[in-house]
């Protein structure tokens, strides 16, 4: 399969980062001197696959995230545009921004998703229809209820934890999320979106290490990881 210049990504950067707990949002936090939303636009700019990014952040960082895609030299940063309240809305704005036939989704808040990874997923996608990527989980999960009694032990064998990029066909993801959005219906990612609407998603294989920055401890495993591989490249 040619794989230059064939997909559009939509990095999502438009969240609160309530969980995290700082005053600046965590996608803009640094990570050896550079900003988190830096390193993970970094990994796609550099992919022959990848034809173009849009970049959606809060309203009032538009400028700061424009100055970053100059000054950082990311070229395929076609556009910076403001999300919406929720993750779904920050995506759809992205999905009416984009051009190309495919699109993978990712969280501004992965910076070390591997390029070998978004390929796969892609290559996924192309072949079957739709992909995500995505780990085995390692615990034992439980249901437990409000009141935090066990009520059901789900079989491990079948669990992944689901990761970000997302692959989909473009007008497939739109269309998905516009029925989720005529229905009232908010999912946490998007393959909820196209899974009920009867499109089946492949799952592909990632890696452990494509984290979502999402608490403090996250963002020392950030700092180490970022460390660890320095010193491997050097
Ligand atoms: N309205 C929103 C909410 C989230 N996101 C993005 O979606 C990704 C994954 O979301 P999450 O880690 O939950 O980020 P936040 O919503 O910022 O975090 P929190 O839930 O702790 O507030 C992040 O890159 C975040 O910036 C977005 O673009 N628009
Ligand atoms: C899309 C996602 O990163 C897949 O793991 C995740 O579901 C985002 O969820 P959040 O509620 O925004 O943390």
């Amino acid at each position: 399969m040619e794989t230059q210049n064939h997909v559009g990504v939509i990095v999502v950067a438009a969240g609160k980062g309530s969980r995290m707990g700082t005053r600046e949002s965590k996608q803009y936090l640094l990570l050896e001197d550079k900003p988190i939303i830096v390193h993970t636009l970094e990994v796609f700019d550099r992919m022959p696959l990848v034809k173009e990014i849009v970049l959606v952040t809060g309203a009032d960082d538009i400028d700061r995230c424009a100055g970053w895609v100059s000054r950082y030299g990311l070229r395929k940063v076609i556009k910076v545009i403001s999300g919406g309240r929720e993750r779904q809305q920050s995506v759809y704005k992205g999905l009416l921004a984009i051009g190309t036939e495919w699109v993978m989704v990712h969280d501004g808040v992965r910076p070390f998703v591997e390029p070998e990874h978004v390929e796969a997923c892609y290559r996924k996608a192309v072949n079957t229809g739709a992909a995500v990527l995505a780990v085995k989980v390692k615990d034992t999960i439980k249901q437990v209820s409000e009141s935090g009694m066990i009520e059901a032990t789900p079989d491990r064998r079948s669990l992944w934890a689901i990761h970000t990029p997302q692959a989909f066909r473009l007008s497939d993801l739109r269309k998905a999320h516009e029925q989720a959005e005529a229905d009232g219906f908010t999912g946490t990612d998007d393959s909820m979106l196209v899974e009920r609407m009867g499109i089946p998603v492949n799952v592909v294989e990632g890696s452990y290490t494509n984290i979502k920055i999402t608490t403090p401890e996250d963002l020392e495993y950030a700092a180490f990881m970022l460390k660890h591989r320095g010193e491997k490249n050097t």
